[in-house]
């Protein structure tokens, strides 16, 4: 069964090659949407992932902070080899240099979300983003055998393989300390939501001669659990939400960038933050990025765990219980601008704004 419906969309880096200064109109955003420069932002937090690791509380407590005040966050020292991570960004960058009838062959097809297309076009009139993509489900075993595997691209899929599993441990190690900090056991998110699936997506944005009038991804959280993000070290692009103004996501060579998806956003009862995030093109210089998105289990339900739910603390239950999958379905259906995916299962709660919150 599908996920959802996504429309084929032209390759923008072949628009790009054939003319490199025009912009079709349907990659030109409404004025509102447009981005605008920003120049001295904040920079996110970063995590030392060696003592996460280790169990160190004052790390854990940076975590936490993180997660509630930003929803994203650098990781050094995450301890995968420089190699790894060079071989995925070589595979994306031969896999988005193979000629286009290459690349078409992989293909989304119109009810699938794996292959070489953009998931969320779903209208003929909607804006494009200036970017390719290709999306692959990467793990657990029996779905890593995905019939189009890049063939004609050397060594992508053991590229992808090591990547997606060294990913995964990481990905696991911080959700046994969300698990800590949700009030669980180390294994508690796992025990009751059962392992967790991974995907990834390679997007690569051409450079463009206007960067003020389109952007590389429009405004969206990401539906998973956490995503893993390898960035470009040298190009900044990303921007996240934060206090209502777009701040730089700034490189720092071969850290990750991770973030709360909306799941955790629902199982933490909204106290993690699943954050608006976007992409801006740059003139000069393409781009490319590597996303792990870590996603529960398709059937499985997903609602406030009930470690997050106090009502005597004045932590009311905010979200409904759903399927993970019937989740997901409604998002790319519903190709919501912007934040507020998590509105589909928002409950109507109205806080007592007189009474003080106790919450100590
Ligand atoms: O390219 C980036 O920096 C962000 C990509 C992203 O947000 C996504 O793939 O969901
Ligand atoms: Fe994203």
């Amino acid at each position: 069964m599908g996920w959802g419906k996504s429309l084929k969309v032209p390759s923008i880096q072949e628009i790009v090659r054939n003319d490199s200064k025009s912009i079709p109109e349907r990659f030109i955003q409404e004025e509102k949407e447009r981005p605008k420069l920003v120049s001295d932002s904040p920079e996110i937090p970063v995590i030392d992932f060696s003592l996460l690791a280790r169990g160190d509380e004052d790390e854990r407590r940076k975590l936490d902070l993180a997660c509630k005040e930003w929803g994203f966050f650098q990781i050094k020292n995450h301890g995968i080899a420089k190699e790894v991570l060079d071989h995925i960004k070589t595979a994306a960058e031969t896999f988005f240099e193979l000629p286009i009838e290459e690349k078409n062959k992989y293909s989304m097809a119109e009810n699938d979300i794996q292959g070489f297309g953009q998931v969320y076009v779903v209208s003929e009139e909607q804006k494009l983003d200036w970017n390719d993509m290709i999306y692959l489900k990467t793990l657990p075993v029996e779905i890593r055998n995905f019939k189009f595997w890049p063939l004609s691209c050397p060594g992508f899929k053991e590229a992808l393989e090591n990547y997606s599993m060294e990913i995964m441990k990481v990905a696991a190690e911080i959700y046994a300390n969300l698990s800590v900090l949700m009030g669980l056991d180390r294994d508690g998110l796992i025990k009751l939501q059962g392992e967790l699936k991974q995907g990834i997506r390679m997007n690569y944005y051409p450079t463009c001669s206007r960067p003020d009038l389109v952007l590389g991804m429009s405004p969206h959280s990401d539906g998973g659990a956490l995503t893993l993000l390898l960035q470009d070290d040298q190009v900044t692009g990303l921007q996240i939400k934060h206090k209502e103004s777009w701040v730089n996501v700034k490189p720092i060579p071969d850290s990750l960038v991770v973030n709360i998806g909306d799941a955790i956003e629902i199982l933490s009862n909204g106290v993690y933050k699943s954050i608006e995030h976007r992409v801006i093109t740059n003139e000069k210089k393409e781009r490319i990025s590597i996303a792990a998105f870590v996603n529960p289990d398709e059937h499985q339900e997903i609602g406030p765990l009930e470690s997050m739910v106090n009502d005597e603390l004045h932590r009311p239950r905010m979200y409904r219980k759903i399927k993970y999958i019937d989740y997901i379905r409604q998002v790319l259906t519903m190709k919501l601008q912007g934040k507020a995916h998590t509105d589909i299962v928002k409950l109507e709660i109205k806080l007592n704004l007189y009474l003080p919150i106790l919450d100590t």
